[in-house]
C-alpha cells in the first residue's frame, strides 16, 4: 500500500546542498547535505540525499515507465541496479521515500507514536473501510477496539476453527477436483474460499462463495462479494495513491461507490440477523464479541457504525490476503512437482492417513516443509507490499534525513528480496526455512522477514492466517496435484498490485486427483 505527498521541507541549515535535498529530482546521488535535525542528539549532522528514482519526470513521476499497479516490481528493480537504502519516488507531482533496508522497517514500525499511518490516505478510503481497525488513526481507540476482537485472535480460539478451515479446504478440492485436466486461474477460486473462512468464522455467516462460483446462475438475493472487491480493489488503490483529483474523477469511482454500499447492505443484514438470533456464549465470532461489548457498555466504542467498519475491514483483511498467498504457494508448488512431491510425502509421515476431521490442530503446524513453501511465498509474494507511515517529526534513515511529514514507505516487497539480507534470495527455496538450514539460509536480520508488519499495528489475524493456509493446503494437496500451465521453471511469478498483491499475469494451473 502506497501513499505519497506533496515533499515538506526538512529543516535545513543555509546551504545550497541542502536546496538540493529539498528538491528531489535531483538525481545527484553522492552529495552531502547539511542540516539541522531535530531527530539527531547532534545539532548539525551530515546526511546523505535519498537519491531519487531514475528518470522521473517533474509531475507524473516514473507512470511513463510502469503502471500504477507495478510500482513495487518497478522499485524493486530499482533498488536492485543501484544497490541504494532508499529511493525517493514522485507520483503526480508527490514525493515518498521508499526505504528497504530492515534496520529501517523495524525501526518505523516499532515506534507507533514517532511514524503514524498516513491520514489522508485513510481519509480518502474513508467510504469504504471507516474506522475499522487497520483505518483508525487514534492511537488509544484503535487499542481498545483491538481489545474487543482480541481474544477471538487467541491461539487456542483459532485452533478451535481448525474443523471449518478443513471444511472449506474441502470444498476448495472438491472445486478444484470438478475442473480436473483443465486449466484454472488460482486466485478467483482462493479468494472465495478464504472469504467463505472469513464469513464462517468471524461473523458465523456461510456467503457460499466457492458453491456461488459453480452454479450456472446466481439467485436473485445472493450478493457475490468477490465481484464487489474487484470493483472496489483497483480504485481503492489509486485513491490510497492520493491524486490530487476529486474523488469522483478517480477512475472507477461510481462503480467502487456502489460496491462499496452493495457490500455494506451485506454487512449491515449480518449484524440484524445476528442481533435478532442473540449472542451465545458458544460464539466465538468476532461479530459476537462486538454485539457483547456493545451490550455491557451501550453509547461506549462499539456503535453500529463501528460494527460495520470492522466487518467492511475484516471482509477484505481477512480474505484477500490469504487468497494471494494461498494462491502464490499452489502455483509455485505446481512449477516443481518435486518440491511438491516432498510436501505430499512430508503430509502422509505426519498425517499418515487420518481423516482431516479427527486430525489435533497441532498436526498441522508440525509440518515444516509445508510450512517453508508457506513462508517462502510471503517473502517473495508479501500480500500487502509496503505500509505508508509518517514521520512526526524529522527522522533518521541509515545516513538519510527524512523531513518530518514527508511519507515513507516501508517496502517488504523489495526488503524480502534484498541480497544482503537473503542468501540465494530470488530463488524460491522452501528449505531455507528448515531449522537446520535457518543460519545459512534464512533472513539475515530480524526484520527482514514482516510479512505481517510487526509492533501494535501489526496483523491481528497472523496466527490465524497461518493455521488456514496450512489445513487448507494440507487437505488439498492431499487429494490433488497441480501442473503448472507453461510449464515447470524457476524463475518469480511477475506481481502487480490492486490494493493487495496480486499475480500480473494470471496464476494457471492444470489440476488432477493425487496419484493419477
Ligand atoms: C497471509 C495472510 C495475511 C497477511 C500477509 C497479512 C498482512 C497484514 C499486514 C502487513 C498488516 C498491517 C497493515 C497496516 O499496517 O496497514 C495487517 C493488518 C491487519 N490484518 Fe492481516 N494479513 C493476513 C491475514 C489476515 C487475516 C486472516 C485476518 C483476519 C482474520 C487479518 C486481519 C488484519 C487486521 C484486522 C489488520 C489491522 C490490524 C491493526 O491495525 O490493528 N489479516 N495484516
Amino acid at each position: 500500500m502506497h501513499h505519497s505527498q506533496t515533499r515538506p521541507k526538512p529543516t535545513a541549515t543555509s546551504n545550497s546542498s541542502s536546496l538540493c535535498h529539498s528538491r528531489p529530482s535531483c538525481s545527484s546521488r553522492h552529495a552531502t547535505v547539511v542540516l539541522s535535525c531535530k531527530a539527531s542528539s547532534a545539532p548539525a549532522a551530515q546526511y546523505e540525499p535519498v537519491p531519487a528514482v531514475r528518470g522521473g519526470l517533474p509531475y507524473i513521476g516514473v507512470l511513463h515507465r510502469t503502471p500504477v499497479n507495478q510500482l513495487f516490481s518497478f522499485v524493486e528493480r530499482e533498488f536492485a541496479e543501484t544497490g541504494v537504502r532508499c529511493l525517493d519516488l514522485q507520483v503526480f507531482g508527490r514525493h515518498a521515500v521508499y526505504t528497504r533496508h530492515p534496520e529501517d522497517i523495524g525501526s518505523v514500525l516499532h515506534n507507533p507514536s514517532k511514524w503514524t499511518k498516513a491520514p489522508l490516505m485513510m481519509k480518502r478510503l474513508d467510504r469504504w473501510l471507516g474506522e475499522g481497525l487497520v483505518s483508525e488513526l487514534d492511537p488509544a481507540r484503535h487499542a481498545a477496539a483491538r481489545d474487543v476482537l482480541a481474544p477471538a485472535f487467541r491461539a487456542q480460539s483459532v485452533k478451535d476453527l481448525v474443523p471449518l478451515f478443513a471444511d472449506v479446504g474441502q470444498q476448495l478440492a472438491a472445486a478444484l477436483l470438478s475442473q480436473a485436466g483443465s486449466t484454472i486461474e488460482l486466485e478467483p477460486i482462493t479468494r472465495r474460499a478464504t472469504l467463505d473462512v472469513i464469513g464462517r468464522a468471524g461473523f458465523g455467516h456461510d456467503f457460499g462463495a466457492l458453491q456461488m462460483a459453480q452454479q450456472q446462475q446466481q439467485q436473485q438475493d445472493q450478493v457475490d462479494i468477490v465481484k464487489l472487491f474487484d470493483d472496489i480493489l483497483d480504485t481503492s488503490m489509486l485513491l490510497i495513491m492520493n491524486p490530487p483529483l476529486p474523488d469522483a474523477l478517480v477512475p472507477g469511482h461510481s462503480s467502487y461507490c456502489a460496491a462499496v454500499d452493495a457490500l455494506e447492505a451485506v454487512a449491515l443484514r449480518l449484524l440484524q440477523e445476528r442481533r435478532q438470533q442473540g449472542i451465545s456464549p458458544q460464539n466465538r465470532s468476532l461479530l459476537s464479541f462486538m454485539l457483547a461489548a456493545q451490550q455491557a457498555a451501550p453509547g461506549g466504542l462499539v456503535s453500529d457504525k463501528h460494527i460495520r467498519d470492522q466487518l467492511m475491514t475484516f471482509m477484505l483483511a481477512g480474505s484477500d490476503t490469504s487468497a494471494t498467498s494461498l494462491a502464490f504457494c499452489l502455483y509455485e508448488l505446481a512449477r516443481r512437482p518435486q518440491a511438491q512431491q516432498a510436501v505430499r510425502q512430508e503430509l502422509q509421515q505426519v498425517l499418515e492417513d487420518t481423516p482431516i476431521d479427527q486430525l489435533q490442530p497441532d498436526a498441522f503446524s508440525s509440518l515444516p516443509y509445508l510450512t517453508g513453501c508457506i513462508n517462502e511465498c510471503l517473502r517473495l509474494y508479501p500480500a500487502a507490499p509496503g505500509l505508508a507511515r509518517i514521520p512526526q517529526q524529522d527522522a533518521v534513515l541509515g545516513p538519510h534525513l527524512v523531513p518530518q511529514g514527508l511519507p515513507v514507505v516501508v517496502d517488504f516487497f523489495s526488503c524480502h528480496r534484498h541480497p544482503e539480507f537473503w542468501p540465494r534470495a530470488s530463488e524460491w527455496l522452501p528449505e531455507r526455512w528448515l531449522p537446520s538450514n535457518l543460519k545459512a539460509l534464512g533472513p539475515q536480520h530480524p526484520d527482514a522477514f514482516m510479512p505481517f508488519s510487526a509492533g501494535s499495528r501489526s496483523c491481528i489475524g497472523r496466527y490465524f492466517a497461518m493455521l488456514e493456509m496450512q489445513v487448507m493446503l494440507a487437505v488439498v494437496l492431499r487429494q490433488l496435484s497441480f501442473a503448472a500451465v507453461g510449464g515447470e521453471g524457476s524463475g518469480q511469478a511477475a506481481a502487480a498490485q490492486s490494493f493487495t498483491l496480486k499475480s500480473r499475469d494470471g496464476l494457471r494451473v492444470v489440476p488432477t486427483a493425487a496419484g493419477r
